[in-house]
């Protein structure tokens, strides 16, 4: 279930049809219409189609209009009607609204009203849908397409939980908002919503970092070049060239101010024109966004607009950093091993057991970009039997040696110092510390006087 917007036209008058229709594509084109002249063919058609929304005509041979408003909102209670008759009786219209009409309009009446009314009952549609969808998918403990996350390894129950999220909001017309640190697997998410949405349609993505407001606009909407000699050079936007698939939008934080009121813009109206066209088109596809940043900051600091930040975070996925995943180390390394040794045309090594344990403290702060980082430098240098540690201990050493001083780490060089060489720096270090005051150095190391008085003398 996608963005509603499936209209049955139902007219006996098949030139007034023929006229709603060319008009209604003009005016919501991102709607799908189709036409029927005869009554008794209505609910057939519904049947068949999945209708969003039905213009209905109230006087035909067969069944009435009023029949058939009974009819449909009694069968098809998803599917919101709207009358459009010559007939202009208050009390024929006060029937059909208290019949469940969700809206009544003279023929005369201004086509633009209408097609906003139009525009309206199908984002109420689609709302219910998705609202239905999403209910029914998370209360269910297991996952329909559990395909489209074979690219992403987890046994940690929180990432499981938003696998069926995804599940459930995919599908929405809204955006989805994935926030997470570098390296969290945020693209990953946003192809396996690709796979779940429309795997048949293509996945784009667009890294905002550092973009400006016109590279944006060209990159999204396109451009038409107007030569001298009349000839006009179409550059397709992205937004064409993805059709009814998924854009991903990454680093929405950077987002400068003027390009974000056109994306608002873009997810209000749903059309956008290339630029040097009056011409509008439909936006069809999916926007996921992604951002490193807390947006919420962002738009206090009044970088991020209000309006936007809302309409971005109605469906969204916190992603853990990868310390927050233990349970995930083993298993990845694993799978990192046979990515690389594949890649390098090399015979997997064996993780040695104590690893993964081992690098239980560390904080990653690169995430899955840092791990697959150390496991392809460390296949690369294994004899293909166990795998070489030394790139995970050296990275960890070299990022402990990054730490400031308050932060209280203790460095080792790469070299190991001795027993006796620590003992030595820790004593000389005591001293130097208490301005070589015996007694308060001694209780910096935990020793009596004494005992410390033999080693200087030592
Ligand atoms: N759960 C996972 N299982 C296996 N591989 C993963 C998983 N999550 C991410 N990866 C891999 O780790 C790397 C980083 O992931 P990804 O690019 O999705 O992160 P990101 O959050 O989008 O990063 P950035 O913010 O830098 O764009 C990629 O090579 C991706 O294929």
């Amino acid at each position: 279930m996608k963005l509603a917007r499936n209209i049955l036209l139902v007219d006996d008058e098949a030139s007034w049809l023929r006229s709603l229709a060319v008009t209604l594509n003009r005016l919501v084109p991102e709607a799908e219409i189709d036409t029927c002249v005869d009554s008794r063919q209505v609910m057939n058609r519904l049947q068949v189609g999945d209708y969003a929304l039905v213009l209905l005509d109230l006087t035909m041979p067969f069944h009435s209009g009023e029949e058939l408003l009974a009819m449909i909102r009694s069968d098809f209670p998803n599917t919101r009607v709207i009358i459009v008759t010559g007939v202009n009786e208050v009390d024929t219209a006060v029937r059909c609204i208290k019949n469940g009409a969700y809206d009544y309009f003279i023929k005369t009446d201004n086509v633009d009203d209408l097609s906003h009314t139009v525009r309206r009952a199908l984002e109420v549609v689609g709302l219910e849908r998705n609202y239905l969808h999403i209910k029914e998918r998370f209360l269910s403990r297991t996952l329909d397409h559990p395909e489209a996350f074979n690219n992403i390894l987890t046994c940690e129950p929180q990432l499981l939980d938003q696998f069926r999220y995804l599940e459930a909001v995919a599908f929405s017309p809204e955006p989805l908002l994935i926030y997470g640190q570098s390296g969290t697997g945020k693209s990953e998410f946003a192809k396996s919503c690709h796979q779940l949405y429309s795997p048949d349609a293509p996945f784009i993505s667009l890294n905002l970092a550092g973009i400006t407001c016109e590279t944006f606009a060209i990159k999204l909407f396109g451009q038409l070049h107007h030569r001298a000699n009349g000839e006009i050079d179409a550059v397709a936007g992205y937004l064409h060239q993805v059709g009814s698939g998924v854009l991903y939008l990454n680093e929405i934080g950077s987002l400068p101010q003027q390009a974000q009121i056109q994306l608002l813009e873009l997810l209000e109206s749903k059309k956008y024109s290339p630029i040097g066209s009056e011409q509008a088109y439909p936006v069809k596809c999916k926007f996921v966004v992604s951002t490193q940043d807390d947006l919420l900051q962002l738009n206090q600091q009044g970088t991020f607009r209000s309006d936007l930040l809302y309409r971005l975070r109605s469906h969204k996925i916190k992603l853990p950093p990868l310390a927050n995943r233990p349970l995930d180390i083993a298993m990845l390394i694993n799978h990192f091993i046979a990515l690389a040794a594949q890649e390098m045309s090399l015979s997997a090594p064996q993780q040695p057991r104590d690893l993964a344990p081992k690098l239980a403290g560390y904080q990653f702060p690169g995430n899955l970009h840092e791990l697959k980082g150390m496991v392809f430098d460390a296949v690369s240098r294994s004899d293909g039997v166990a795998l070489n540690i030394s790139p995970f201990m050296e990275a960890i050493n070299e990022h402990k040696s990054l730490c400031s001083p308050q932060q209280d780490c203790m460095v080792f060089p790469k070299q190991l110092p001795t027993l006796a060489e620590i003992n030595q720096a820790l004593i000389d270090e005591a001293m130097s510390r208490t301005a070589n005051n015996q007694t308060a150095a001694a209780q910096l190391l935990g020793i009596s006087q004494s005992a410390l008085s033999r080693r200087l003398k030592g």
